[in-house]
């Protein structure tokens, strides 16, 4: 079943600028989505699209059966966004910034396995304030998963962090998986993509310009990694336009 279907979706900006051109995608249930694209090609427009935050100018979003715009009460009951810049209550503990969103969602009853889930018992009374930078991530998504969620949209998660906080969130990243959950993760990083992707949609200049598995791209590009194909993908577009 598609969890997220979008066809001819279009933002177009109050200043004029066309941030989406017509992308058009599905995402199945239970799947890891990556979405790549250079600086500027439209991902964080189109989460916001997803998750309900912007309006598309025009365009069909349908999300769990539920259609954008007219539904969004409904998706955002669905889906929860873990934004770059999330910030939790600082003086709170772990299990009290968890709890919060819980009352929020109505799912006190969630606070415990998700801390079991996420492997946060050893931090759940440490201050927020007092985190390192990956558990302060994976304090932002048991914030988001406890209102028990079909889709997370995840905006650059493990930007900044070192090599180990950034292995654990893979982690985590498969742990929601096997949690049935849906994952869209717009990402830089093509290590990545590739470790964690079913499948991954390119966007440049707000057109997609493709949908495939990491291995059907690196083997249409005849490269051994992912970010290899990636970049020779960035240099045809980049040659088509000259
Ligand atoms: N509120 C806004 N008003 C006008 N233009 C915007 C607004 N937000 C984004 N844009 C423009 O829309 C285009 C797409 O931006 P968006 O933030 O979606 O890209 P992105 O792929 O997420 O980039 P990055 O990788 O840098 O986060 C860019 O040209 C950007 O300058």
């Amino acid at each position: 079943m598609h969890l997220i279907e979008v066809e001819d979706l279009w933002k177009i900006y109050k200043n004029g600028v066309e941030a989406l051109k017509g992308i058009s995608f599905t995402v199945d249930e239970g799947e890891v989505f990556t979405f790549l694209g250079p600086n500027g090609a439209g991902k964080t427009t189109t989460i916001k699209i997803l998750s309900c935050v912007l309006k598309p100018t025009k365009g069909k979003v349908v999300i769990s059966g539920y259609s954008s715009p007219k539904e969004c009460d409904k998706i955002r009951r669905v889906v929860t966004t873990v934004p770059q810049e999330f910030q939790g209550f600082s003086d709170l503990t772990v299990r009290e910034n968890i709890e919060y969103f819980a009352k929020l969602y109505d799912t006190v009853d969630k606070v415990d396995e998700i801390i079991e889930k996420l492997d946060l018992k050893e931090h759940e009374r440490k201050r927020f304030k007092e985190l390192s930078g990956g558990l302060k991530r994976r304090v932002a998504i048991a914030c988001g998963l406890v209102g028990d969620p079909r889709v997370i949209f995840l905006d650059e998660p493990t930007i900044g962090l070192d090599p180990k906080a950034r292995r654990n969130l893979w982690k985590l990243i498969e742990t929601l998986k096997h949690m049935k959950i849906t994952v869209f993760l717009a990402t830089h990083y093509l290590d990545e993509a590739e470790k964690l992707a079913d499948k991954v949609g390119v966007i440049y200049k707000g057109k997609i310009i493709k949908i495939s598995s990491p291995s059907e791209l690196m083997e249409e590009f005849k490269k051994e990694n992912l970010e290899d194909a990636y970049l020779s993908l960035m240099e045809q577009l980049k040659s088509e336009e000259e």
